[in-house]
């Protein structure tokens, strides 16, 4: 073949992508920084009087802003992003400046095209000191003919993996000048000669990265529980195979394999959305706490906010391939809305905050608390970590006739967490005894901190699951629910059954056990499951998915999905007789001669 086909028409994919830009869909929206990032900072960050002009404006969609930190040459270590904001007392106005390609601001979502304002990360310079990265509230566009304003570079960063809707963009100041009272002022000010004065403490203008890592916790219960109604419902209609012979096809769901594949998915969804609820509430406590001068709640909610981010965004990504791979070939079709819910999911074990980076925040917090409880300290009543204080059973006792309220299991994860937390902790004492600073005994402890935060976050996931089932009057709906809490837990243990047995904790004899509790409570969800998704009450606009349709009319509507494909538009396309027919023709009149 003389030349591939002529790739698709640029100008066609820009339209497209500008057309899905306006669905507001699942994968992302023009406003989707402005209210999940930047009005969340006017609220947390901006003090009385500029809420007063902001809040109302930016409520009311007067203009639209995007939430500007990351940089081409750093997204974690925010101690090294670039961008300044120099104060001139002369003038009272700071200068905001990009000094390196590396400063170029790259990735704040809307950015690209949508955004007319932009929270500023930025190195806050006054009186030739720095402070450190402090927010900005900073015009980017002219409200009525949205041109960038004088010295400022800015547009889309291009495609990516997914949420192509998205118009994630770059940013450039060339000595742009803003005024001091830009500069958000409810925790550290500069007053009007320069003086800087410092917040009561130096995280809250981190609080908007706060509030994004909670709401994600139920963001990855929406992506499991969605994956997991269509996988459902398409196993609940394909037909493949027989179990017993002659007696005819059987629905896939009908598979062990198919339903061990998919039902965990259910479960961690509602264990995700249940713990989401949880650290939503402690968001809110916390800033309201904040608002009333006590910041006492900041640290723990900072730890399991990382945590649990971390977790959910990986154990999300991990079910949504799950899914995906137990539908087969049409799971691999855009038809099935996998790739597009996929796409948008992952995206979350990176931004707001990278996953192993966040797994090693909350591990920080864990290691104040072992060296609390190898100083012989008492617990200082903090339900998420007084576990961490106490001795268990030494030995597991899953297999036992009873389990109140899964006590037992709750325990194991416990004493796994606390193993793997104290242990690490004392390899950390060690390396330094043996003449390591601090900080290269942390890397040399990094893999084992980031299982101590897991083996903390199981611990807190299972406890609210159980907690949040308990409470459930309604036994019908109760006993659905139980049946899914049982798989949640004891497919929890056989996943982190390496550090259970590790000690000899947990007995090979249990290990079996709660494989045999997994089986058990397979069988008791299969004859719910199709009942279970359907009680979400996802439309099917949302689900994006043929396969997932509540009607279960799959086959019909995938040949039509396939027909509306542009290919389809015409039996011949253009490009057939100018590369393939003409490759053909002269292989035929070659093999003449
Ligand atoms: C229907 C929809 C369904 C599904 C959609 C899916 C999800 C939905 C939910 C929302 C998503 C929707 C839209 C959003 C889309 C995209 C948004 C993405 C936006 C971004 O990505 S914004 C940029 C994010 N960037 C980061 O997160 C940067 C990560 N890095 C850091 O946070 C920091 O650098 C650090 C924490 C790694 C280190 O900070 P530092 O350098 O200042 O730390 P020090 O070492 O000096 O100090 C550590 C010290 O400070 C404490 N600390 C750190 N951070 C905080 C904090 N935030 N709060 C409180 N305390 C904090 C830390 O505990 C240490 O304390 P210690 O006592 O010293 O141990
Ligand atoms: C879809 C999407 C949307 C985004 N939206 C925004 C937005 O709206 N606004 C915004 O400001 N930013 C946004 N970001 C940027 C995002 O916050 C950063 O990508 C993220 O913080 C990671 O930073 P980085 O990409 O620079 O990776 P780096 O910080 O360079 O890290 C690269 C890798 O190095 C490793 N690593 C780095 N530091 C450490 C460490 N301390 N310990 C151990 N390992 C480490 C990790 O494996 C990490 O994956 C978005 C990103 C994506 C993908």
């Amino acid at each position: 073949m003389e030349h591939a086909p002529k790739a698709i028409d640029v100008t066609n994919d820009v339209e497209m992508r500008t057309f899905n830009f306006f669905t507001m869909g699942i994968d992302g929206h023009p406003l989707g920084l402005h209210l999940d990032m930047a009005i969340p900072t006017i609220l947390n960050n901006a003090d009385e009087e500029q809420q007063k002009d902001w809040l109302p404006k930016a409520a009311n969609r007067e203009f639209i802003a995007t939430y500007a930190q990351t940089e081409m040459g750093h997204g974690t270590n925010l101690k090294k992003l670039e961008t300044t904001a120099t104060y001139d007392p002369k003038t009272q106005e700071f200068v905001l400046n990009s000094p390196t390609i590396t400063s170029t601001k790259w990735w704040p979502g809307n950015l690209g095209k949508s955004s007319n304002y932009a929270v500023v990360m930025a190195q806050l310079y006054t009186q030739g000191k720095c402070h450190g990265a402090h927010p900005f509230f900073v015009q980017l566009r002219d409200l009525n003919t949205h041109k960038p304003l004088k010295g400022i570079t800015v547009g889309d960063i291009g495609p990516k993996f997914g949420m192509n809707t998205v118009d994630n963009g770059f940013l450039q100041f060339d000595h742009v000048r803003t005024p001091r009272r830009s500069m958000f002022m409810k925790h550290a000010k500069v007053l009007p000669d320069g003086r800087y004065v410092p917040p009561v403490h130096d995280k809250l203008n981190y609080s908007a990265m706060v509030f994004i890592r909670a709401a994600i916790v139920s963001g990855m219960a929406y992506h499991l529980l969605v994956t997991s109604t269509i996988a459902v419902r398409y196993s609940a209609i394909r037909r493949q195979g027989e179990i017993t012979p002659g007696a005819g096809e059987v629905k896939v769901l009908d598979y062990q394999t198919q339903q061990h594949r998919i039902f965990p998915q259910l479960a961690r969804g509602l264990a995700f959305r249940l713990s989401g609820q949880y650290i939503m509430k402690l968001y809110t406590q916390t800033m309201d706490d904040i608002r009333n001068g006590d910041i006492s709640a900041v640290p723990d909610l900072h730890a399991l906010s990382c945590g649990l981010k971390a977790v959910t965004t990986h154990h999300a990504a991990l079910g949504l391939e799950q899914c995906r791979m137990a539908c087969g070939g049409h799971g691999y079709s855009q038809a099935s809305g996998f790739p597009l819910h996929y796409s948008v999911a992952v995206g979350a074990c990176t931004y707001e905050g990278e996953n192993m980076v966040m797994l090693l925040q909350t591990a920080r917090h864990l290691m104040k608390i072992a060296k609390a409880i190898r100083a012989g300290q008492s617990p200082k009543s903090n339900k998420i970590v007084d576990y961490l204080f106490h001795k268990g059973p030494p030995k597991c006792l899953i297999d036992q006739a009873y389990d109140t309220n899964y006590r037992n299991v709750l325990e194991s994860f416990e004493h796994l967490a606390r193993r793997q937390t104290l242990e690490v902790y004392d390899k950390l004492v060690q390396l330094q005894q043996q003449g390591r600073n601090y900080e290269q005994a942390w890397n040399d402890c990094a893999v084992e901190l980031c299982k101590a935060t897991r083996a903390h976050v199981r611990t807190f996931l299972a406890r609210t699951f159980v907690e949040e089932i308990d409470k459930i009057s309604d036994l019908s709906i109760k006993s659905v629910l139980q049946d899914l809490l049982q798989l949640y837990l004891y497919y929890e243990v056989t996943e982190c059954a390496t550090g259970l047995l590790e000690d000899g904790f947990m007995t090979g004899q249990q290990h079996k056990y709660a494989k045999k509790k997994i089986y058990e409570a397979l069988e008791k969800i299969r004859p719910n499951a199709v009942s279970i998704v359907d009680s979400f009450d996802f439309q099917d606009r949302e689900l994006h998915s043929v396969l997932g349709r509540r009607d279960g009319n799959v086959y019909e509507n995938l040949l039509k999905w396939a027909q509306s494909s542009p290919l389809n538009k015409t039996d011949v396309l253009p490009f057939h007789h100018k590369y393939l027919g003409k490759m053909m023709e002269e292989a035929r009149q070659r093999s003449k001669i």
